[in-house]
């Protein structure tokens, strides 16, 4: 294995391009995610985010460059293990059907942890009650939760293993504005409790604004932006991240005159309108 990077690069995408046939979908893609920063990837629709995401854990392969997960080469690094220590969480449930809430959290602590179901039982009601659902749902099947309810789930069977990375590709899409927020407020919280490194799809610019230590704006499958929250709003560095920003400072309702055209003071001003 190639050991080329520190231990404090969580991720590190070199040089990455892929294309499905003719279309290219990511150009040279270059980005060092360090351990414990929560990237926020948000951009327009086709423009290679869930493709970027999936060459982490290695559901897609790059057509040339390198993945680096905590300093090797993912292609170097047997998938099945590899998988093991990312967690994944999609819109919409991805549960088994034909198991129950308990037997779907504990799939993967129980491959961990072969002898000791005594401690997998333990851990997932804890995350039961980290994700906010009641015990009582336990022996319930999928089909028998809301779609919070299911989506909670999904997000506590991804990290019941205790990754050390989160992938979540739109993991709130399918919910309702009330559950969004809750789920928004109680994955920042694990993200703060915990030195795990998230990397987050979404298509909603104040959810990346509001979540992301780090905001990853693509377009047409190249970087447009990388910075904190602030630094985009205070500094968009393209029209197309400008365009963005200009939409959410309109929803946070600011006069044009304090916006981060005159720099930080609109951008603080926004972004305490999206913490509220
Ligand atoms: N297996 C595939 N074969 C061919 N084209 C694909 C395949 N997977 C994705 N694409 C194309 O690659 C482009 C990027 O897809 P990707 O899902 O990465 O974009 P995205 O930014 O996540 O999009 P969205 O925001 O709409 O979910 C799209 O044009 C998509 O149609």
């Amino acid at each position: 294995m190639s050991t080329t990077t520190t231990n404090d690069i969580a991720i590190e995408y070199r040089d990455i391009c892929k294309s499905y046939g003719e279309k290219s979908v990511l150009e040279h893609l270059n980005l060092t995610i360090p351990s414990g920063e929560f990237v926020t990837m948000i951009g327009s629709s086709g423009s290679g985010k869930t493709t970027a995401l999936q060459m982490v854990n290695r559901l897609i392969e790059p057509t040339s460059g390198t993945v680096l997960v905590d300093g090797h080469d993912v292609r170097e690094t047997d998938p099945i293990r590899l998988r093991r220590n990312i967690g994944y969480a999609i819109q919409g449930s991805v549960l088994f059907p034909h198991m129950t809430v308990e037997d779907n959290i504990s799939y993967v602590p129980n491959l961990l942890n072969k002898r000791d179901h005594k401690r997998t039982r333990k851990a997932v009601r804890t995350w039961m009650d980290i994700v906010g659902l009641s015990c009582d749902l336990l022996e319930r099947y999928p089909s028998e939760l809301s779609g919070g309810q299911q989506q909670r789930v999904g997000i506590a069977r991804a990290l019941a293993a205790s990754p050390d990375i989160l992938l979540m590709d739109e993991p709130f899409g399918a919910v309702d504005e009330i559950t969004r927020g809750q789920l928004q407020s109680e994955i920042a919280r694990i993200h703060r409790e915990t030195d795990i490194t998230v990397m987050f799809v979404t298509h909603d610019i104040g959810e990346a604004l509001r979540l992301g230590t780090r905001v990853l704006m693509l377009d047409a499958g190249k970087v447009q932006q990388y910075g904190a929250p602030e630094e985009i709003l205070a500094r968009p560095a393209t029209a197309f991240v400008e365009q963005l920003v200009s939409r959410q400072r309109h929803s946070c309702d600011l006069p044009e005159d304090q916006l981060c055209a005159c720099g930080h003071s609109g951008a603080a001003r926004a972004m305490s309108a999206l913490a509220t």
